[in-house]
Formats: C-alpha cells, sequence, structure tokens
C-alpha cells in the first residue's frame, strides 16, 4: 500500500544475489552501526555488514553475501557469545534471527532492531543519522529522535499498511530478507490490531501472490488487496474474497495500480487534524498510525506558511501536506502540487475539491518546476528513498524561497540533498527526526532550510 520506504513493508522483495561460494559461520566482534540496518565487523581484512547484532558483541554469523571480489560481505547473526546490555528479547518470532537460525532458517524482513531495546534502538538511528550528515553533507548535528506522540512503550502495533507474500501451501507468509524464501506467519505485531484482526492466516490464500492490507489510522474497515497469480480464475478470487470477513477487498495489478471492487470499498478514508482525505487501493499513505499528524504538524510549525503566500508541496501524494497548506494560505495564496502517480494524483484531486489556491500537477517534480516560471515563498519536499537529487535541488534554489521544508525516509539521499542546498550557501535550521518505525532501522525526518542572508 505504500512505495517508502521498501524495506519497511512485509512483504519485501527479493533484490540481492545469493551467496557465490559456501563459507563458513565465523566468530565476529561488532563494531559501530551503518545505515541500513547493519553493524559493521571485519573479517580477514574485508568489511562484513551483520544484521541482528550491536555494537562490541561477540558473535558467530553465517554468511548471506559472499562474493569473492565484492569490498564487503554480508552476513545474519546466529549466535551471540557475548551479549550487549541493550539486547532484548524480540517481540516477533519470524524476524528473530536467533530463533530462525536455531529451525535453520533466516529471519523475515520487516523487525530488524526487534532485538534492541527501544531507548537503544532510538539512540542508534540519531548515531546513524549523525553519520550520514557528516559523511554526506559535512554537517555537525546529533538529532534527539522523537517517538511518535502516543506510541506504546514496546514499540508494538504501529503499521497501518503491511505486505504479506503467500508460499506453496496457500497460507500467509512474508519474505526472507533479500531473499525469495518465504516464512508463514501467524501474527504481526507491529501492525496495528485491525490488521490481526482479519486472521488472514487462517484462510487458504492459494491461487493469490500477495496480500496488502491497509487500515484508517484513525480506525476503520480495512481494504484489502489481493494480486491474484498467473492463471488464476477469477472465481477462485472471489471466493477467498469470500473467506475474507470484516474487509473491503479489491483485486490489484500491481503494475498499473489499478484496484477492482469484490466488495465493500476501494479506497479508505483518513482523517487527520480535522481533513477528511480518500485514498484509492494502493495509493501512498504514511505507514505509521501517527504519523500523518506527526509530520503535518512537524511541516506546520517548520515553515509556518502565512495567508497569501506562494507555495510547492513536491512529491505531494494525495495532498496530506497540500490541504494544510493551502488552508493556511487561503484564496489570496496558491500552492503548487506536484506527484507523479496518476491514481494519487486523483485521489489529490478529491482532497483538494474546493481549494481553488492548489493547482495539482500530476509528472516529474523536475518536469513541473521545470515549466513553473513564478516566485515560491516556500517549498516543502518529500521525495522518495532516493531523495530529489541535484536537478531539483538547484531548481528550487532557482525560486529564490525564503525556506524549504524536507521530509525525508532516508537520511543517506537527505544528507546528499542536503550537503547541495549548503554549497549553494543555504543553512540547516531545525532537524527533527523520528522513529515513526520502531523494530526496523527506518527513521523520518523534517529539515527546515534557510537561504544565504542577502
Ligand atoms: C514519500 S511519498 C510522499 C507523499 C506525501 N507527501 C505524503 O506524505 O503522503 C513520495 C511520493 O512521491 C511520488 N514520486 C516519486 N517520484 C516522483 C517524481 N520524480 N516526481 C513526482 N512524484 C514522484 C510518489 O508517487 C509518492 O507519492
Amino acid at each position: 500500500m505504500t512505495d517508502a520506504p521498501a524495506t519497511a513493508t512485509a512483504g519485501q522483495q527479493p533484490t540481492a544475489p545469493q551467496p557465490t561460494e559456501v563459507v563458513p559461520d565465523v566468530e565476529l566482534t561488532i563494531g559501530r552501526p551503518a545505515h541500513g540496518g547493519h553493524f559493521v565487523a571485519r573479517h580477514e581484512g574485508r568489511v562484513v555488514f551483520v544484521r541482528h547484532a550491536l555494537p562490541d558483541e561477540r558473535v558467530r554469523v553465517r554468511f548471506t553475501e559472499t562474493e569473492p571480489t565484492a569490498s564487503f560481505w554480508r552476513a545474519d547473526v546466529v549466535e551471540v557469545l557475548e551479549a550487549s546490555p541493550q539486547r532484548t528479547g524480540h517481540p516477533w518470532r519470524p524476524a528473530d534471527a536467533l530463533a530462525a537460525a536455531a529451525r535453520g532458517r533466516a529471519a523475515v524482513g520487516g523487525a530488524e532492531f526487534g532485538h534492541i531495546r527501544l531507548g537503544e534502538q532510538r539512540r542508534l538511528k540519531g548515531a546513524i543519522f549523525r553519520e550520514q550528515l557528516e559523511r554526506l553533507a559535512h554537517a555537525e548535528r546529533t538529532p534527539t529522535v522523537e517517538a511518535a506522540p502516543g506510541e506504546a512503550e514496546d514499540g508494538l502495533g504501529w503499521r497501518t499498511r503491511a505486505a504479506f507474500a503467500v508460499d506453496r501451501s496457500g497460507h500467509l507468509a512474508m519474505h526472507q530478507h533479500r531473499s525469495h524464501e518465504v516464512v508463514q506467519v501467524r501474527e504481526m505485531p507491529l501492525a496495528v490490531p485491525a490488521v490481526n484482526a482479519l486472521g488472514l492466516w487462517a484462510i487458504d490464500l492459494t491461487g493469490v501472490d500477495r496480500v496488502d492490507v491497509a487500515v484508517p489510522s484513525g480506525g476503520g474497515e480495512p481494504l484489502v488487496l489481493l494480486v491474484p497469480s498467473a492463471g488464476t480464475h477469477p472465481r477462485r478470487v472471489a471466493a477467498i474474497a469470500a473467506a475474507i470477513t470484516g474487509a473491503s477487498v479489491a483485486v490489484l495489478d500491481p503494475e498499473s495500480g489499478r484496484v477492482q471492487r469484490l466488495k465493500g470499498r476501494t479506497w479508505l478514508q483518513e482523517s487527520v487534524l480535522g481533513v477528511d482525505y480518500r485514498i484509492t487501493g494502493a495509493g501512498f499513505w504514511q505507514i505509521h498510525r501517527g504519523a500523518p499528524e506527526t509530520l503535518v504538524g512537524a511541516v506546520l510549525d517548520g515553515l509556518q506558511p502565512a495567508a497569501g503566500e506562494r507555495l510547492a508541496d513536491l512529491y505531494a501524494g494525495a495532498g496530506l501536506f497540500t490541504v494544510p497548506l493551502a488552508r493556511a494560505v487561503g484564496p489570496g495564496g496558491a500552492v503548487l502540487s506536484v506527484e507523479g502517480s496518476a491514481g494519487t494524483v486523483r485521489d489529490a484531486r478529491r482532497n483538494l475539491h474546493g481549494q481553488a489556491q492548489a493547482s495539482i500537477v500530476q509528472g516529474r517534480v523536475d518536469a513541473a518546476l521545470g515549466r513553473w516560471s513564478d516566485p515560491l515563498d516556500a517549498v516543502l519536499l518529500d521525495p522518495p528513498r532516493a531523495g530529489a537529487g541535484r536537478k531539483v535541488v538547484g531548481q528550487i534554489i532557482a525560486a529564490r524561497p525564503r525556506a524549504v521544508g524536507y521530509v525525508s525516509c532516508d537520511p543517506a539521499s537527505f544528507a546528499r540533498d542536503l550537503g547541495y542546498f549548503l554549497t549553494a550557501g543555504w543553512s540547516l535550521d531545525t532537524l527533527r527526526v523520528f522513529d515513526l518505525y520502531p523494530h526496523t532501522h527506518h527513521m523520518e525526518s523534517f529539515a527546515r532550510l534557510l537561504p544565504p542572508r542577502a
């Protein structure tokens, strides 16, 4: 149901090569955390990115990628010989590397920090953010990582979106990290209770390749999207839909993003700070149930939009930020809202119905900015994990805004883009980092950037 951050989704897509040679398990001492959910160790002079570890631990690892000419290898912890005091019991068995290793398997993706105490997860995320800023932007800042308001003490029950695979026996499953292998799952403790209450693990899903579930952040009926396997008869898909109770069900074509209704609605109604949004099918929406309010608050605090201003909301999705920005500038102002996905833009048009000050443009941000010649008072951008890139940063700077608000789900691409702003004489003013993905290595940030003083 979301395109970012891909590695935080339950149904991770396999992307990596398998090991090219079998290297026996070894004992390693673990060093610093690295961006991407790894910890750095060395084996015979080569860097090894180790998952499921903690700094200063002595562990036994199993290699998962051992390309002989590669500058680094990857490995998973299979046994802890000397544990960090920050290690704790994992809240979700299929994602627990030690429990998986005991059964001769690898852990599923999606909760790779679950073995770390929650406070330490946040401290490590702050350290990783600081390291990315230093390395890629030559900027010094040590952010305090904020929990979402109302976050549970155990950091569970926050995902409103989850994507599952289906195994050969027709059971709900998830991918092992960077692998085609899937493992049956019977609970998803990171998800809001409504996802678990569907009991999808008890249903015969034979004939379906993927199951996406979305629940409105504030509660309400879930939407289940089924991606049928090639050749599955529509009657089989209809039978699966009939077995799913308490949810709307639709068929998703993952190529086009089109959804076809089987029962109930093909969209969800989300509500944020008194504003209603319609999100169709697999359209983008922030994953953590508290993320929309947290981020809208950070954006409005950070940018302080005023009546009559001309703003841009880039990578705007269904208008989560465009709506409050359009309200803030009022009928005398203007907001340019740019989003690439056609389906999401259809939702944005509905969500901004009646707000004539918002111009919704479907297309690439660089193309839209290339055609836009009016001055802008402030620019907000919330790009996907790859970030905005040098060209878009240059276009934003050329519009001479009084401030830029940058929402990011990836500290590395944010730091790279920040470097382009800093090189042009801009400064990093506010920086807030939010733990909107507990038990994973992911984080979200908001930054206010200011132009050089005239
Ligand atoms: C991280 S999401 C943010 C969406 C929205 N701001 C929100 O919080 O709901 C990024 C959005 O950028 C869109 N996108 C990705 N690349 C794009 C591009 N080059 N031009 C325009 N939109 C793009 C995606 O479709 C996605 O909706």
